[in-house]
């Protein structure tokens, strides 16, 4: 098999796995993401089978509300309910302690305000996010407002950051947000301490929120395939 469609199939087995965790009359964060769009799909197909009863999405971007309207997942905003029972969201990078890099999808922001928020924040991944440090295979997404791009710029770099501003595809210019601003790649050599890391990125002017997910992540569901069997374990 083409390494594209296992990859598929470790994101289907994994979105399918969360979706079957969510429980009726529960108000359910909704994350972003290839991996999280499979959820998406299994909890609208739930819904639709009458397996799945009152539930309400909070969506973490544009692309999550748009597929949740499409399969049909009634969704409410953070000023209607007082707490999030169980977030899915997917990410680039898990480290053994279940710390993440997310923001591959320039979505982190309201990630994390979603998934920080929720009583069990549980992550999707295929085996290929799994790494023992960090900043070993991913770029650390800084989402940045427009009028402080260069002052952040030289500031990560003093913090020993090699940063590059996300282009566009299909499109000419930067990457704009959700909310309208900038994300800024940045390579660290290692990230020794991400907890430390990710409240000075944030204390930088002009910062609005990095993609360090520190001692947010509850459970960590993994789509493996081995020998041609799709399995899901988790941590
Ligand atoms: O953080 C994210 C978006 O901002 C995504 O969850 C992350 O990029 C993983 O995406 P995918 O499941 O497509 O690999």
């Amino acid at each position: 098999m083409a390494d594209t469609d296992l990859s598929k199939i470790m994101k289907q087995e994994v979105g399918k796995a969360a979706a079957d965790r969510v429980k009726s009359n529960s108000i359910v964060g909704l994350g972003t993401g290839s991996t999280t769009a499979f959820a998406i799909q299994f909890i609208g197909e739930r819904l639709q089978r009458g397996e799945l009863k009152n539930i309400q999405g909070i969506p973490t971007s544009f692309q999550a509300e748009v597929l949740s309207k499409q399969y049909g997942i009634p969704l409410t905003t953070l000023d209607a309910v007082d707490h999030i029972d169980v977030a899915i969201d997917g990410a680039d990078e898990v480290d053994p302690n279940k710390n993440l890099i997310k923001g591959g999808g320039a979505a982190h922001t309201r990630e994390k305000v979603v998934d920080s928020l929720a009583d069990q924040f549980i992550v999707v991944v295929d085996s290929g996010k799994l790494v023992d440090k960090l900043g070993s295979t991913f770029l650390l997404p800084v989402e940045v407002i427009p009028m402080a791009m260069t002052p952040v710029m030289r500031k990560l770099t003093q913090l020993g950051g090699k940063p590059e501003l996300r282009m566009g595809v299909k499109k000419a210019g930067p990457v704009v947000t959700d909310q309208g601003n900038l994300v800024i790649d940045v390579k660290f050599d290692e990230i020794p301490n991400p907890e430390s890391l990710e409240k000075e990125i944030n204390n930088i002017p002009g910062v609005l929120e990095n993609g360090l997910f520190v001692g947010v992540a509850d459970v960590v569901l993994v789509g493996e395939v081995k020998a041609d069997q799709a399995s899901v374990r988790e941590f």
